[in-house]
């Protein structure tokens, strides 16, 4: 016996199982997706084998009925009511209606009762890896009519394409989400937010290049927190670690976007300005200095204060040399800066 002829009601309420179903199909994050020619081209074919006029693949939602591809007319999507689909993710793996206007479940719906007036129904769920119905490949005609079982094998074999296309679709997404995560991971220095120094230095080395081949200014900043041992002996490591975690922040909220903040080893900072010739990174040295010197920590209730000393180096578009010539620019008038009394900014190569 086929699923429409035993009688399921139509869909009014929401059931337990109908949300578990909801939920299989919201794991797939297919809905609202574009148009891919892959899907195309299996409801084409279903249209194509099953001789019929219509062909859609189309994903019972909460509310509705979203089409995700259709052959033969265009549709959006249909509220749940008014799509034969909500039926037969209800039923058995395998629907069909004969005469739309024959059932009474299907023959005051729009499709029927007004152009293009169904008539014909097939359809193969579409399920889940859990054993839910999501959606269904379905086959509509003008005509009253069945499908010869040759015709029904070969859409539920179409139908078990689709499945396979929605499960790498959506195993492509957490593939992508997983390797940006861990791309996130592998740049990112823990404690601070920043880049770790790998990352830091590999952009350096695309910075260099890009400033010498396009002639542009270049600097970098190199900022050591003053007597940061003492902090750390004084109050213990962990308010050592929560000084660098906000110091991580201040960075990463006063820096360009094109800017690149981070973490060169320890407690020694680093900030590489694309663009940005010497007079300009002293200045933004100099704004730093006084935004370190302002931020106050705590030891508990006990406010510690932290200052920094802070090194610029820089090319201009006519002296372009490379990445480790710029640090050790500013390395230097990092280690004048500290030996002219800590808290300042130095800069340049004398
Ligand atoms: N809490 C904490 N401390 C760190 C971390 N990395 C480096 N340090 C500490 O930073 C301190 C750096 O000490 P020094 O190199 O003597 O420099 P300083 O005390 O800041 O003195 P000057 O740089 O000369 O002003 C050491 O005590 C390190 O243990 C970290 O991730 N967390």
């Amino acid at each position: 016996m086929l699923a429409a002829e035993k009688v399921h009601t139509l869909f009014t309420a929401k059931s337990p199982a109908d949300n578990f179903r909801i939920a299989a199909l919201h794991r797939y994050h297919i809905l609202d997706t574009p148009a891919c020619e892959d899907f195309s081209f299996l409801t084409e074919l279903a249209a194509k084998i099953c001789e019929a006029p219509y062909a859609f693949i189309s994903l019972v939602d909460a509310e509705r009925v979203w089409i995700k591809s259709c052959a033969g007319m265009h549709m959006g999507e249909l509220p749940r009511g008014e799509s034969y689909c909500s039926l037969a993710v209800l039923g058995d793996a395998v629907t069909e209606i004969p005469d739309l206007r024959l059932d009474p479940r299907t023959a005051q719906m729009r499709l029927t009762v007004s152009e293009p007036y169904m008539r014909m129904y097939s359809s193969v769920a579409l399920t889940s890896s859990d054993g839910f119905a999501i959606g269904t490949l379905c086959v509509l005609d003008t005509r009253p009519g069945r499908l010869s079982d040759d015709k029904r094998a070969m859409l539920a074999k179409l139908a078990r394409q689709v499945m396979a296309l929605i499960e790498l679709r959506a195993n492509e997404k957490t593939l992508e989400a997983t390797v940006r995560e861990l791309e996130m991971l592998a740049t990112t220095d823990d404690l601070t937010g920043l880049h770790n120094r790998r990352s830091l230095l590999h952009r350096l080395k695309f910075e260099t290049a890009r400033a010498k081949r396009f002639r542009s200014p270049l600097s970098a900043v190199m900022i050591d927190l003053d007597h940061f041992k003492k902090i750390n002996d004084e109050h213990g490591h962990a308010v050592g670690d929560q000084v660098l975690t906000s110091l991580g922040k201040l960075l990463r909220e006063n820096v360009r976007v094109i800017d690149i903040p981070g973490r060169y080893g320890g407690e020694e900072l680093c900030v590489i300005l694309p663009s940005t010739p010497l007079e300009g990174a002293c200045k933004f040295a100099e704004t730093l200095r006084a935004k370190i010197e302002a931020q106050v920590h705590y030891a508990g209730t006990q406010p510690v204060h932290v200052t920094a000393s802070l090194g610029v180096g820089s090319f201009d578009h006519m002296e372009i040399a490379d990445a480790e010539s710029l640090l050790r620019q500013a390395d230097t008038a990092l280690y004048r800066a500290k030996h002219g009394g800590r808290n300042r900014v130095e800069c340049g190569a004398t």
